[in-house]
């Protein structure tokens, strides 16, 4: 399955809380209407000009995602510029085992057919774009945790583009999708890779936002990537932090740092720098606790780790990654403001997209703080990180099929 098809099927719970929307409101105030359709779309019937070929099995080759532009957008004013080449983590790789496709007929026209130009009429059903539709269509974002600013802005873009005209669940989807993904294109940013060794990711986010879990899931895919990487446990409070991130770091064959319980953060960040060069590693990335309960005992913790680096490489940490919730829906908003004011955030990893219905939070989060976002989180296993593809997002939210 490639890894759309995977996202798609994951976010079923946001994609089909806005189908079920969509289809309730064009129903409320939509005319059914006949249109003539090819002569396919109405397979069931039996007819001697249809004929039934089995469905095309998938390559046999695993699917690769095109490899991510890097780019200097994101890189730390004092960072010094991102390799240009193969850079670019791929830090998420989309290959995917081939599944085997069910032999499921699928039914085509026949030649005659086609050639005939055989159509059939078909009811759909479309409403027209007025004030009443927008405003539902308005409310139904909001409810899809799009964020308020967001909804608004996407309906006036509709209501400037179609009002007036008739559209139906499917024309709306489409509608819809463009404008989520005009507004994810600019963020969709892989993790630059800079000339630097080690190059330090800082990793920030509240406890059980997936912390851990997408250091496992980057530290393998950029083993996989060929480059060196160390892990630094920083998270000294929790021991079972620490030990998930050794289980992590023996998945992914990476060394993992750690430090005795309730020891100092920091000295363990200078001892994983000491390691880091002397190993020659690539990256080095570095765990954070995520109590939040005490904000100014994090803001210390979170700005000693930094200090202390800073004496060993003064351009250092070269990415600061805010990992988030999407569960939390509309909550992620709040934390991007208060990691905001604790560290110098320069992107966003988004978990747990998967089975969620509170999808939508994503594009509010694009639209209010343009941070990069440089992966999302699709599940607990160690592929489930994929780079972070708008369009791909945006139907898969939206739920087109296709
Ligand atoms: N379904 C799903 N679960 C995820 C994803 N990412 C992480 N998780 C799960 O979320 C839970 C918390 O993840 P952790 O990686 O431990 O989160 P953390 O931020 O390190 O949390 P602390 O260790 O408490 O600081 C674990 O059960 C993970 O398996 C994801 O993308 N999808």
């Amino acid at each position: 399955m490639a890894f759309f098809s995977k996202l798609k099927d994951r976010l079923f719970k946001s994609s089909s809380k806005l189908e079920e929307g969509l289809e309730a409101i064009v129903d409320e105030g939509g005319e059914e209407e006949q249109v003539e359709a090819p002569v396919e779309e109405v397979a069931a019937q039996p007819d001697a000009a249809i004929e039934t070929v089995p469905e095309a099995k998938p390559d046999v080759v695993p699917e690769q995602a095109e490899e991510p532009a890097p780019t200097t957008a994101t890189g730390p004013e004092t960072a010094p510029e991102p390799e240009v080449a193969p850079a670019a983590p791929n830090p998420v790789s989309n290959q995917e085992p081939v599944e085997e496709a069910p032999e499921k007929p699928v039914t085509k026209p026949s030649l005659i057919g086609r050639m005939l130009g055989r159509t059939s009429p078909v009811t759909v059903t479309r409403r027209t774009v007025d004030d009443d539709m927008l405003e539902d269509l308005e409310d139904l974002m909001i409810t899809s945790d799009m964020g308020v600013d967001t909804a608004m802005r996407v309906t006036a873009n509709i209501s400037a583009s179609h009002f007036g005209k008739k559209l139906s669940v499917d024309e709306i989807k489409s509608v819809l999708a463009s404008e989520v993904s005009r507004i994810m294109e600019p963020v969709a940013v892989p993790l630059p890779i800079y000339p630097k060794r080690p190059q330090v990711v800082l990793v920030v986010g509240v406890n059980g936002a997936g912390k851990t879990t997408t250091i496992g899931k980057l530290a393998s895919q950029f083993t996989a990537a060929g480059k060196k990487v160390v892990i630094a446990a920083g998270d000294t409070f929790r021991a079972a932090a620490v030990e998930q991130l050794q289980i992590w770091g023996e998945r992914a064959g990476v060394p993992v740092l750690t430090a005795p319980e309730g020891s100092d953060p920091a000295s363990l960040a200078f001892d994983a720098m000491t390691k880091a060069e002397a190993d020659g590693a690539d990256l080095l990335m570095i765990d954070t606790a995520g109590r939040l309960q005490n904000r100014a005992d994090l803001m210390e913790e979170l700005a000693k780790i930094v200090r202390v680096i800073k004496k060993k490489d003064d351009t250092a940490p070269h990415n600061t990654l805010l990992v988030l919730d999407a569960t939390t829906g509309q909550n992620a908003l709040s934390q991007v403001e208060t990691f905001q004011k604790l560290a110098d955030v320069s992107g966003l990893v988004m978990t747990k997209l998967d089975g969620t219905a509170k999808g939508g939070v994503l594009v509010a989060l694009a639209d209010k703080f343009a941070l990069p976002i440089h992966a999302i989180g699709v599940g607990e296993q160690i592929d489930d990180l994929a780079p972070f593809d708008p369009e791909d997002f945006a139907k898969a939210l939206i739920g087109i099929r296709s």
